[in-house]
């Protein structure tokens, strides 16, 4: 005879898809009835309609059969308001020190921050974010994009999302596409609503997407900043002073010269800048030579003012296989640049944190 204690144990393997954690500690079990070999089960959801709730169902289903039972019955209700917000409570303390900080932002949290900016618009910042955060989850890495353009948000449509982020109470999960985790004033908007907010308003965006947003277990967060040098940099610069900085410009002169701003700008807020990509470099024409339609040398030139390196050249194509998403294939050309991108990025940011450990390391041993 199966116990419901045994019950409960196995039930603590399985997790809730969206928030990672065992629906035994998420309280979202309910009532065990047994009957001989027969099990039922009530499971209370947050959201009703949670698309994820197949996946619940058949996971208790495998666990349950696995040990012993012959017929599993599970049933979903949906949390009442209190149980909800016992829940959003629960989770908000996983999220935060005893301080009230988000452990996110808590040094040493394991998350390497990327603020992907650029001088002027139309530059391909928003299509190097998504690029890659894409060959970075390829990786294997947990990732996720912090879409902070709030009037020029295009990542979910640039990524093919349709999904509306889950809500429970206050608190919002990030939607993902292509395995990584999406936060967007976009995936709110209705149908191409311009957003007309002033700056404490888009302050309280930018806070609620860090603060109030269950990012779950994370290396990278990748932030597509705004073009040029506004208040949205300047926030984002007080929210996460050790956020990297990753520049984007084309080769022409003016977009370089432009993006120099942008630059300057991350010296100000004192992030580090790991490099320059230059995007729409050349056209590969069809014998493999290159074509360089907007000139040469702009981003060398803005890599130099800034001190740092061009670490990326990535040509103009079209990505192939999709209408509606700006993602290259992993095995085209472009691809792999990306991909070869996001490996020198990781390699460079994981290389700053042990320098930045090894300093700390020895600050420590001279006192
Ligand atoms: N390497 C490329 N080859 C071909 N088209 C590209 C390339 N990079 C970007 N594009 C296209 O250029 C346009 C602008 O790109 P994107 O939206 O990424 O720029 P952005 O700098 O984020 O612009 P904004 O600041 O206005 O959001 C898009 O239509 C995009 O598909």
């Amino acid at each position: 005879m199966i116990s419901k204690d045994k019950i409960r144990q196995v039930l603590t393997t399985i997790k809730d898809p969206e928030l990672q954690k065992s629906i035994v500690e998420l309280d979202m079990v309910n009532t065990i009835q047994i009957d001989e070999t027969t099990i039922s089960l009530d499971i209370k959801l947050a959201v009703s309609s949670y698309p994820l709730k197949d996946k619940i169902e058949e996971a208790i289903k495998r666990t349950l059969l696995s040990i012993g039972a012959d017929h599993v019955s599970v049933t979903f209700k949906a949390m009442s308001s209190t149980e909800r917000q016992a829940l959003t409570e629960k989770l908000k303390t996983s999220m935060t020190t005893p301080s009230g900080l988000p452990k996110l932002l808590r040094p040493g949290s394991g998350v390497t921050f990327l603020a992907i900016t650029s001088g002027k618009g139309g530059v391909g910042k928003s299509t190097v974010t998504i690029n890659l955060a894409t060959a970075m989850a390829r990786m294997g890495l947990k990732v996720g994009i912090l879409d902070a353009d709030l009037y020029g948000y295009s990542i979910p449509n640039m990524m093919g999302i349709q999904e509306k982020p889950i809500q429970i109470d206050h608190m919002q999960l990030p939607v993902q596409g292509h395995g990584v985790k999406v936060m967007s004033i976009g995936l709110f908007a209705t149908e191409n609503q311009s957003i007309n907010w002033r700056g404490p308003i888009l302050n309280k965006w930018i806070k609620s997407f860090i603060v109030n947003t269950y990012w779950g277990e994370l290396d990278y967060l990748l932030i597509d900043l705004p073009p040029g040098t506004g208040d949205i940099a300047i926030d984002i610069a007080t929210l996460i002073p050790q956020a990297k900085e990753l520049i984007i410009t084309t080769p022409h002169n003016v977009a370089a010269h432009v993006a120099t701003r942008a630059g300057t700008m991350a010296r100000y807020t004192k992030h580090d800048i790991i490099g320059v990509v230059e995007n729409m470099s050349y056209y590969m024409e069809k014998d493999g030579s290159k074509n360089y339609l907007f000139g040469k040398g702009g981003a060398e030139k803005l890599a130099f003012k800034l001190q740092t390196e061009v670490i990326a050249s990535i040509p103009l194509g079209k990505p192939e296989e999709s209408l509606t998403a700006s993602i290259y294939d992993e095995d085209s050309y472009i691809g792999e640049v990306f991909q070869s991108l996001a490996e020198d990025i990781v390699y460079v940011t994981k290389k700053h944190i042990q320098d930045n450990k090894e300093q700390t390391i020895k600050n420590l041993g001279h006192h």
